[in-house]
């Protein structure tokens, strides 16, 4: 040791991290991070120090344990696995670790657990899970976990709560069994969908165990949730709002839930929003009602978002030495402890604080006005096939572009709350087992959903808040995997992407996704032809819905009916023959429109772009949106600002809150830009937008 600078500090440490007796030559632990919650207020925030141990793997040397006491500790002896460097690691079968699971065994995981990790091929932790549980089974500490989307969080709670409960069976089996509460564990989620993932994700590796999970959530049937409760669960996965519905009922499983020893709440930041799950403060307040109890509770707290640090207004900036920073992460951190009623947590923050998103998205963006918006998912759905999210803000909107979509003969699947949630799963189920797939949702989809290889996610609208920005899009390139993301802007939406771009450290902007200019006439004329059909159809569904009310509420009431009325309903009738023979002659046309390809097959070459008029841009025939985004990125002749996209004096407002242009504005650059057509090829493109 001697000669060698090493930079540690004593700590105090957790007793029962020796439960299991000091392991052999033990002579070094290292603490992962060092949020230092307690000291909180009582130094300027800039000045507290962050040890992040990703950073650290990342400079891709061994861990600072390692190096320092390899001779003593041979590897084995380190908590953290000596291969944990990236979220994934590839590994090799034929490694005799790898076969022998033993970086999992290192965290004092039961052997039924390492089996069901190893059918899974897990061969390894990820980066989460190896630095949360060693403090949380070993350790017994609650834990505040933050690590990018599609990290394998879940596991880093679902391990050591599978594992405290399996230690608890044993332990009790030599007890009175009286002492037992069969509801050991409850894990909260915010979506339907997100719970009965997470319980089947639970379940897969708690299958060598005889430990039973239930799912209770709403819009499935209450008798048959009573009757799974019934069977005495010892882990109930659930929404605040069912299961506070049947703890209310009295139902019995429930009656114990004060005396649960694990909770663990999953996108904790959007379950504690002000104003939403009302439910779930009540359920906090009735487990902790009791102090005993609640000491004797390990809680888990994660999520992707948990220490996302929005930027402050300047008038804040400046009070920010004197005032609270409510959107600083300690803040956070702080009310969330306090709100869970969390003893001694453990923070393992591994979220990068220069990009909040994973590193291997690539995330670009299309700017153009709403009414074009349509055109451009029509145009990527044709050009990129592959399974694709596409992200909506309202109810309404999902419904009205299914239903474009659906005109133009491309098969697209809903996901919103107003569902029945048979058919929600259904969807979701189509969407996993079909690569070609195109999933139109709001925000309900956004968070935890796993979906293996979902290649695109498209935001059809700017996300309300820069959290949804990063959940939305990590519905794509997870676990390692490649993916890409692209937001559509209008110049509405510009100051909310601006602030994006700041909360998430992208710099003031992200490249444009290039789209070839010289398809959008083909594409324009089906989405217009699409949405004159769309638009006739509603209203010759309404009229057929309304055809002949007059006469059945006559006959209802036993009356006769005004010869006026008799005619003026024959009129209505007329009419709607005549509309529902138009309808059917523009489905024609646009059938024959669509029966033709609309990208010329067989061609590959250089393209002018919404990015790059001037200088053309390859786009090869087959290529997948990803690559398409990556070579625009590096080639920066041309790339162009949002900001200047949207000049100031281009767009106005109508009376609808929608961006418009302004006519005296239009005709004046017309003219300009008719003059400056040839001269530049630049202007074609601003020219487009003014014409709107
Ligand atoms: N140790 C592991 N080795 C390989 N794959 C794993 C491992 N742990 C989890 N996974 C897989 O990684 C994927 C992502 O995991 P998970 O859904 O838990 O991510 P997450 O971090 O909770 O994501 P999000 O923030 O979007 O909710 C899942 O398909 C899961 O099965």
């Amino acid at each position: 040791m001697k000669g060698k600078r090493i930079n540690w500090k004593p700590v105090e440490l957790d007793q029962a991290l020796f439960s299991n007796g000091i392991p052999e030559g033990l002579v070094a632990i290292e603490e992962c991070t060092d949020y230092d919650l307690n000291v909180f207020q009582s130094q300027p925030l800039e000045t507290k120090k962050r040890k992040n141990v990703e950073q650290r793997y990342a400079n891709k040397k061994k861990p600072k344990l390692l190096k320092s006491f390899k001779s003593a500790c041979e590897n084995d002896l380190d908590l953290i696995p000596s291969k944990c460097g990236s979220t994934f690691i590839e590994s090799s079968a034929e490694d005799e670790e790898v076969k022998n699971m033993e970086a999992w065994h290192k965290f004092g995981l039961q052997e039924s657990l390492i089996k069901a990790l190893a059918d899974q091929n897990f061969l390894y932790p990820t980066h989460i899970q190896a630095l949360t549980l060693p403090s949380a089974i070993l350790g017994k500490k609650d834990i505040l976990g933050a690590a990018e989307t599609g990290s394998g969080k879940t596991l880093a709670f679902g391990l050591p709560i599978l594992s405290g409960i399996l230690k608890r069976k044993e332990l009790l089996d030599h007890k009175s069994s009286d002492e037992f509460n069969p509801l050991n564990a409850l894990i909260l989620t915010p979506t339907r969908e997100l719970a009965i993932q997470v319980k089947n994700h639970l379940t897969a590796a708690a299958k060598y165990t005889d430990i039973k999970i239930a799912v209770v959530v709403g819009g499935m049937s209450a008798e048959k949730q009573e009757r799974l409760l019934s069977k005495n669960p010892e882990i109930v996965v659930a929404t605040p709002g069912r299961l506070w519905e049947l703890i209310q009922l009295g139902n019995s499983h429930l009656s114990s839930i004060d005396k649960i020893r694990f909770l663990a709440i999953d996108e904790t930041d959007r379950m504690l929003e002000r104003g939403h799950f009302q439910e779930l403060h009540d359920i906090l307040e009735k487990i902790n009602l009791m102090q005993n109890e609640q000491k004797n509770r390990q809680n888990f707290v994660f999520s992707a978002t948990l220490t996302l640090e929005h930027e402050l207004p300047k008038h804040l900036l400046l009070k920010r030495g004197r005032k609270i920073n409510k959107s600083s992460s300690e803040y956070k951190l702080k009310k969330i402890i306090e709100l869970i009623g969390m003893t001694n947590p453990k923070v393992v923050d591994i979220t990068d604080r220069t990009g909040k998103t994973v590193q291997t998205l690539t995330e670009c963006r299309i700017s153009c006005s709403i009414d074009e918006k349509d055109y451009y998912i029509y145009y990527f759905l044709k050009k990129y096939p592959g399974r694709t999210l596409i992200f909506c803000n309202s109810i309404g909107c999902v419904k009205r572009l299914n239903s474009l979509l659906s005109v133009l003969q491309i098969n697209v699947l809903p996901l919103h709350a107003s569902m029945q949630q048979r058919q929600r799963l259904k969807n979701l189920d189509r969407f996993r087992d079909d690569p070609q797939s195109i999933l139109i949702a709001t925000d309900v989809a956004a968070r935890g959903l796993d979906i293996p290889s979902v290649d695109h996610v498209l935001h059809y609208q700017m996300p309300r808040t820069s959290e949804s920005y990063v959940h939305r899009s990590g519905r794509t390139a997870r676990a390692s995997k490649d993916g890409i993301t692209v937001l559509l802007i209008d110049p509405s939406e510009l100051q909310s992407y601006l602030r994006l771009c700041r909360t998430l450290g992208k710099g003031e902007d992200m490249p444009l996704f290039p789209v070839q200019q010289n398809i959008l006439a083909a594409v324009k004329q089906r989405v217009n032809l699409a949405r004159e059909v769309e638009k006739l159809e509603l209203q010759n569904r309404k009229k057929s819905s309304e055809k002949g009310w007059l006469q059945k509420a006559a006959d209802d009431m036993d009356i006769i009916l005004d010869d006026d009325l008799v005619k003026e309903e024959e009129d209505n009738f007329l009419d709607s023959a005549n509309s529902l023979k138009y309808v059917q002659k523009k489905r024609k046309q646009l059938a024959d429109l669509l029966n033709k390809p609309v990208f010329t097959i067989g061609f590959s070459g250089k393209y002018p772009t919404l990015m790059n008029a001037s200088n053309l841009l390859l786009i090869e025939e087959n290529d997948k949106a990803i690559n398409v985004a990556k070579n625009a990125a590096e080639s920066k002749t041309g790339r162009l600002k949002a900001k200047w996209l949207f000049k100031k004096g281009n767009y106005k407002s109508d009376e609808k809150g929608r961006k418009k242009t302004d006519n005296k504005n239009i005709q004046k650059r017309k003219k300009k830009t008719l003059r400056d057509k040839q001269s530049s090829k630049n202007k074609i493109y601003k020219f487009k937008h003014v014409n709107k």
